[in-house]
C-alpha cells in the first residue's frame, strides 16, 4: 500500500522549468512514478511524481504549493526503470527529463482506452477518377490508417482523401485502440536443436528462471542458429508470464526477424520503432505498460519502456554501432541493456558473430558469461574467403568489378545460384565535378560533397538531406554535358552489373529503395523465391539474412572502412566484411567470399582472409591498450556548435582554455570538427582520453557547467563516443 503522499515533487519534460512541487488535493491517490498534470500559471504541464529527496529543488512552502489537476490512467514508471532513468542521465551526462521522455513513448498512449477511426478502400469502382485519386487508389491497396497517415503513404494530399471518403472510395473502420494482442505459445514449433545450441539454450533457460542479473555474450559464428537458441529463453520467460524484450539495430532487420518469431510462436511479436502508425504506436505503449505485452522486438529507444515484469533482454547483433544515438540523449543501447537487466535482476544476452572489442574484453575479465557456437547450423561450412589483390588484377578502365569476379558471377548465374556484391555507399557517385573547371558540388549547409543519385535524379547530401537536380550545365562555368561521377556508389555497380551481365536479376538493396517494410518482405521473398541473382546492397544487406543459393559474396571495396581512420575503423572493416562473408554459403552448397582490395598486407584483410578472428582482436587489443582507448581507458567528446563561426570558435576556446588539469585526464583540442559545418552549423570538437579508473563524469560537470555560452550556442558531451566527425 504505498503510503500516502500530500505534496509531490515532478520531473517535468522542460528542462528550463525544474522541478516542479504541488500538493495532492483530497481523494487523489498518487506514489512515486505516476504521471501526473499540474497546473503551470494558465497553462499544464506533463510529469513523473519522483522521490523528492532524489531531485533536488528549492523547498516551496505548503501554502504556496497548487494542486494537482489529474492522475493518468496509467500504471506508474517502475521504481526499476526511475533508477535506470537516472543512471542514464549521470552517465551520458544528460537532462534527467530527456531520458525519462524516453519512457513515455507517446502522449495519447496516456489517456486511456476508447476508439478512432481509420480509413481503408471500400473496394467500390470509381467512374470517374482523376489522377491524384488514381494515385491513392494504387498505393492504398492492403492500407488502414488514419486520413494524415494514407495521404502520406499515398504522397497526395487529405483533401484528396477527404475527397475520396465523401465518394464513398474510402470507408471509416472503428478501432478499438487496446484491442489486446493475441498470446505467444512458447511450444508453438519448437526445432530440435543440435547439441551445441541445447546446451547454450539450457543455460540461458536457467538464468530466465532464476531471476538474477546474468550478462552473457552469445558469441556464435554466422549461421549458427543463434536465434533459434535464444528463443529457447525466450519461451521459457513466457512460461512464466514474463516480458521479453529483444533489440535489433534496424527496422531493416525486423521483417526477417518477425518472420522467424512467427514460426516458432505462433504469432507476430509486439513491435516498437519510430515508423509505426500513432495507433500502433499507442496500443504497443499500453500493452507494455500494462504488463500485457508478451514480446517486444524494437529498436534502441524501445529499451526505456516501462516494462513491469520484464524477464529477460536479448540484444542481437549487439556489435552494430546503431544502437549507438547520436543526437538527443547520447546513449549506447547495449551498454544501458546490461544496466537495465541489473536493475531488474534478469539475464540479458548480446547476440554477435563478430562482437565488439568492448564485449569480449569484458567477457574475457569475467563480467560477461560467453557462450559460444562454433559450428554453422545442419552442417554447413563457412565460406572460403579469398583476397583480390586489385593492383594485380584490376578492373577495366571505368569498371570497379575485377575479372575473376566477375567471371564468378557470371559462374553462378549458370548455375542458377546467386551473387551479393557489397559497397558500403549509396548513389550513384560519391563526388560529382565538372571537366571543364573542375567545379564540385557541395552542400551548402555541411563540410560535404553531394552525391549523386540516379534513381531520384538528385545530388543529395547524406548528412542534412539537402537535394538538387543534376543540372544540365556547370553552375560554375557554365559549359553543357560536362558533369563527370567520380567514383563508386552501389548505384553504378548495378548499372555495371547490367552491363556485364544483362541476362541476370538484381536487387538493389540501400536505405533509399528499402525504406519501408513492405519493400524489404518484398525483397526478401523474391530473395528466398530465387527471383534474384544478383543482390547489391550496402551494410543493410550484411547481416540476419538466410538465402540458402547465396554461394558468391564479393566485398567490392574493402579499404573504404578504413580510410576515415578513426578508433573503430579497423574493427568496423572486420565486422562488415565478416558479417557479410558469413551471408555466403549457408545452405547446402558452400560459399566463397571475394575481397578486392589494394591493401592486402593491413592486418584486418590478412585476419579476415587467414580467417583468424583472434588474431585480429588479439592485435586490436593490444592496440587499443597502448593507445589507453576503450575499453583500456575512457574517452568523451564535447561538440561545440554555432551558426556563428566565430561564435562556436571562442565557445570552444573558453571550454579549452578552462580545462581542468587533471593526472587522471588528457584533453585533446577543441579542434575544427571533421564535419566542420553541418546544417548550417559550424562545429568544434574537443576529445578527452581518461584513465578507466577516472570519475570522467564529474570532471565533466565541474568542468562545464559553471560556463556560459551565447544562446546560439549548443554544447554536447559525448560520453564512450561513436562517431567522430
Ligand atoms: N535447431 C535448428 N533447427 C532448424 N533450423 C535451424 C536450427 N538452428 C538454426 N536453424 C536455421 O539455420 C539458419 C541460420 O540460423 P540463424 O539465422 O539463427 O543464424 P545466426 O547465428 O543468427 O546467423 P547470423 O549471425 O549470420 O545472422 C536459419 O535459417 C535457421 O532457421
Ligand atoms: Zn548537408
Amino acid at each position: 500500500m504505498p503510503r500516502q503522499m500530500n505534496r509531490v515533487r515532478l520531473l517535468v519534460f522542460n528542462a528550463a522549468l525544474g522541478v516542479l512541487d504541488y500538493s495532492v488535493p483530497e481523494g487523489m491517490t498518487v506514489e512515486p512514478g505516476s504521471v501526473v498534470v499540474g497546473p503551470l500559471g494558465p497553462r499544464q504541464v506533463l510529469g513523473i511524481v519522483w522521490e523528492p529527496e532524489r531531485l533536488s529543488a528549492q523547498e516551496v512552502p505548503d501554502a504556496k504549493l497548487r494542486p494537482l489537476l489529474e492522475v493518468l490512467p496509467v500504471p506508474p514508471l517502475p521504481a526499476r526503470l526511475r533508477r535506470l532513468i537516472e543512471w542514464t542521465a549521470d552517465y551520458y551526462c544528460a537532462q534527467l527529463s530527456s531520458v525519462a521522455r524516453m519512457a513515455l513513448g507517446s502522449s495519447a498512449a496516456l489517456r486511456g482506452g476508447g476508439t478512432t477511426t481509420e480509413y481503408r478502400l471500400s473496394g467500390e469502382e470509381p467512374k470517374r477518377l482523376t489522377p491524384q485519386r488514381a494515385v491513392a487508389l494504387d498505393a492504398l491497396q492492403g492500407e488502414q490508417a488514419s486520413i494524415r497517415e494514407l495521404a502520406e503513404l499515398a504522397s497526395v494530399s487529405e483533401g484528396v482523401l477527404r475527397g475520396m471518403v465523401g465518394a464513398g472510395l474510402l470507408e471509416p473502420v472503428t478501432v478499438d485502440l487496446d484491442r489486446p494482442y493475441p498470446p505467444a505459445l512458447p511450444d508453438f514449433d519448437q526445432p530440435e536443436l543440435s547439441e551445441g545450441q541445447r546446451k547454450a539454450a539450457d543455460t540461458f533457460v536457467e538464468a530466465v528462471k532464476a531471476r538474477k542479473f546474468a550478462p552473457f555474450l552469445l558469441d556464435g559464428v554466422t549461421g549458427s542458429g543463434k536465434t533459434e537458441t535464444y528463443f529457447e529463453a525466450v519461451a521459457e520467460a513466457i512460461r512464466e508470464g514474463r516480458q521479453i524484450l529483444v533489440l535489433l539495430p534496424e527496422i531493416a532487420l525486423t521483417e526477417n526477424f518477425l518472420r522467424r518469431f512467427e514460426q516458432r510462436f505462433g504469432v507476430s511479436p509486439v513491435q516498437w520503432h519510430s515508423s509505426l502508425k500513432a495507433s500502433e504506436r499507442r496500443r504497443a505503449w499500453r500493452a507494455i505498460a500494462f504488463g500485457e505485452a508478451q514480446v517486444v522486438v524494437g529498436a534502441r529507444s524501445a529499451l526505456f519502456l516501462p516494462y513491469p515484469k520484464l524477464g529477460l533482454i536479448v540484444v542481437d547483433e549487439a556489435h552494430e554501432v546503431s544502437f549507438k544515438q547520436d543526437d538527443g540523449v547520447r546513449y549506447n543501447a547495449r551498454d544501458v541493456a546490461v544496466i537495465r537487466a541489473k536493475f531488474e535482476q534478469i539475464p540479458v544476452i548480446l547476440a554477435s558473430a563478430t562482437p565488439a572489442l568492448e564485449s569480449m574484453q569484458l567477457a574475457e575479465a569475467g563480467v560477461y558469461r560467453k557462450i559460444d557456437l562454433p559450428d554453422r547450423f545442419g552442417g554447413a561450412t563457412l565460406p572460403q574467403i579469398n583476397i583480390l589483390d586489385l593492383r594485380q588484377e584490376p578492373p577495366e578502365r571505368g569498371r570497379w568489378l575485377a575479372p575473376r569476379l566477375v567471371d564468378e558471377m557470371k559462374e553462378r548465374l549458370a548455375r542458377g545460384e546467386q551473387s551479393l556484391l557489397f559497397l558500403n555507399r549509396r548513389g550513384y557517385a560519391p563526388l560529382t565535378l565538372c571537366r571543364n573547371c573542375g567545379y564540385r558540388f557541395q552542400c551548402p549547409n555541411c563540410t560535404a560533397w553531394l552525391v549523386e543519385h540516379r534513381f531520384s535524379q538528385r545530388l543529395a547530401c547524406h548528412h542534412c538531406g539537402h537535394e538538387t537536380p543534376v543540372p544540365e550545365a556547370c553552375p560554375d562555368c557554365g559549359t553543357a554535358d560536362c558533369l563527370v561521377a567520380c567514383g563508386p556508389g552501389v548505384e553504378r555497380i548495378a548499372d555495371e552489373v547490367a552491363e556485364i551481365l544483362p541476362e541476370a536479376r538484381t536487387a538493389l538493396v540501400t536505405s533509399d529503395t528499402m525504406n519501408n517494410p513492405e519493400a524489404i518482405a518484398e525483397f526478401v521473398a523474391m530473395a528466398e523465391g530465387r527471383a534474384i541473382d544478383v543482390i547489391i546492397g550496402t551494410q543493410l544487406v550484411t547481416k540476419g539474412y538466410h538465402f540458402p543459393e547465396l554461394t558468391l559474396v564479393g566485398v567490392v571495396d574493402a579499404d573504404l572502412g578504413l580510410e576515415g581512420g578513426d578508433l573503430r575503423a579497423a574493427e568496423r572493416t572486420y565486422q562488415q566484411v565478416a558479417q557479410v562473408a558469413g551471408r555466403a554459403g549457408r545452405g547446402e552448397k558452400p560459399g566463397e567470399v571475394l575481397i578486392q582490395t589494394r591493401h592486402p598486407e593491413a592486418s584486418v584483410i590478412a585476419a579476415l582472409a587467414a580467417g583468424d578472428r583472434d588474431a585480429f582482436y588479439a592485435a586490436e587489443t593490444e592496440a587499443r591498450r597502448d593507445a589507453g582507448a576503450p575499453p583500456f581507458g575512457r574517452w568523451a567528446a564535447i561538440i561545440v556548435s554555432s551558426e556563428d563561426l566565430s561564435e562556436a570558435q571562442s565557445a570552444a576556446r573558453a571550454i579549452g582554455g578552462t580545462a581542468p588539469d587533471h593526472p587522471d585526464m588528457l584533453v585533446l583540442g577543441p579542434a575544427p570538427a571533421p564535419l566542420s559545418l553541418l546544417r548550417g552549423r559550424h562545429r568544434f570538437r574537443l576529445l578527452i582520453n581518461a584513465r578507466r579508473s577516472a570519475e570522467l563524469q564529474r570532471y565533466l560537470r565541474e568542468w562545464l557547467d559553471p560556463l556560459e555560452f551565447p544562446r546560439g550556442v549548443r554544447v554536447h558531451i559525448d560520453i564512450d563516443p561513436y562517431s567522430f566527425v
